[in-house]
């Protein structure tokens, strides 16, 4: 019997997107920049495994031509590149495509760069909270954003509000001086009050630290997402009697719906570690399904080619330990849920394909080409798993 392991390095788009233009990201390529500044200080990235299980040659098959410092090399697995038709280049909208269920409606967004939220809501958010009012109220970089009013914020009480270029209300605030279940208390109740608005995703942005220089935001980040629009691919497989792990921040992304199981672990080390756990112990039937998102959160969306790069190095260390905990049977994926190009101007998401890498003991080592969606990899787990099809997507003829 079956079990299948999907991992998805968050944000690790392989070139632009057939639409990236509607979204300014036409020659937006997260995997080829961050290879060619790694290959400018002089040494190719250093990723032998993930080249093996197609991840060079998926690039190339995006872009046309492969990221500097990677040549032809020998591919174990099975490897296309997958084309997003939701609208938004979200991580939720792309983990739900990828589990069967594109977005096909256009989310809420916060367009204005200042003055971002309605004086109406700000007003009903102070008013049920009991909160001052809120700092920020504009567009902003996470971590730019702190250390700019992290100091008022403690002085006033007062949560800094912020969004992006994605459908998301974040509130930063200080795990000691605002406290971090009145921080968690107070994303509920934006969230609850963003229904009408048509918002994805309020995030709970707590941080610690006394002074602009030393204020550091901790992994105590959490999501508070609306539901999948129709059932997806976990909760086919959990109806049908399997089991959905959620390893990192994945069971808050389908808010919760589908998961069996979930295992938090933060870093990238306690999220593999918690990923091999979980291949030791799953029955069959099991899907384990792990978001990194340490890639997207700590180096795309900070601009950091060159720490991208060692992640991916750090990452890549990991896999034979995940291979030789494969059973028989097991199918393990590696795949993104959008881009977030780190010489990309600006701080946001950008639109590209991503990687699907399926590999195995019953996986022939093959070339499928550009898919048309994410959700090809859910419909080719509704055949793994002996499911019957999801409405949408290709299955993968693996
Ligand atoms: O700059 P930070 O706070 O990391 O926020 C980023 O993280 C959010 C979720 O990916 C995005 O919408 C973007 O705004
Ligand atoms: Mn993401
Ligand atoms: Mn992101």
């Amino acid at each position: 019997m079956a079990r299948a392991i999907v991992i998805v390095l968050d944000s690790l788009g392989i070139g632009a997107a057939p639409d990236a233009d509607k979204f300014d990201d036409s020659g937006a390529d997260t995997f080829g920049h961050i290879a060619a500044e790694r290959n400018k200080s002089g040494n190719a990235i250093n990723i032998p495994n993930l080249l093996k299980l197609g991840l060079g040659e998926a690039h190339r098959g995006a872009v046309g031509h492969y990221a500097d410092g990677i040549t032809e090399c020998q591919t174990d697995g099975a490897y296309a590149w997958a084309a997003e038709v939701s609208s938004g280049k979200d991580t939720p909208s792309g983990h739900w495509e990828l589990m069967g269920v594109p977005v096909h409606f256009d989310w809420g967004y916060f367009t204005n760069k200042q003055d971002s939220f309605p004086q109406e809501l700000l007003e009903k958010i102070q008013k049920q909270a009991g909160t001052p009012p809120s700092l920020g109220n504009c567009h902003a970089s996470g971590t730019e954003i702190i250390q700019r009013l992290g100091q008022k914020h403690i002085e006033t009480g007062a949560p800094i509000f912020y969004t992006s270029a994605d459908s998301v209300f974040q509130i930063a605030a200080h795990e000691q001086h605002f406290g971090l279940e009145r921080l968690y208390k107070l994303c509920e109740q934006v969230r609850e009050l963003l229904d009408e608005y048509n918002i994805g995703r309020v995030i709970a942005r707590p941080f610690v630290g006394e002074t602009p220089e030393d204020f550091v935001r901790t992994a105590n980040r959490k999501d508070y997402s609306v539901l999948p629009p129709k059932p997806t691919v976990l909760n086919k497989l959990e109806n049908a009697g399997g089991q959905v792990i959620g390893i990192g921040k994945i069971s808050d992304i389908f808010a919760h719906s589908g998961i069996s199981q979930s295992f938090k672990g933060k870093v990238l080390a306690e999220l593999m570690d918690e990923t091999l756990k979980a291949m030791n112990s799953a029955a069959d039937n099991s899907l384990i399904f792990t978001n990194l998102v340490d890639f997207d959160t700590l180096y795309g969306h900070r601009r950091n080619a060159k720490g991208y790069a060692e992640e991916l190095e750090r990452f890549d260390l990991w896999l034979p330990k995940v291979i030789s905990a494969m059973k028989e049977d097991d199918l393990l994926v590696l795949t993104a849920d959008h881009g977030c190009d780190p010489t990309w101007p600006g701080s946001d998401h950008t639109r590209e394909y991503v990687p699907l890498l399926l590999s195995g003991n019953k996986i022939e080592p093959k070339n499928h080409g550009e898919r048309q969606s994410f959700a090809d990899l859910g419909q080719t787990l509704c055949r793994w798993f002996q499911l019957t099809p999801m409405d949408e997507g290709q299955a993968i003829d693996i």
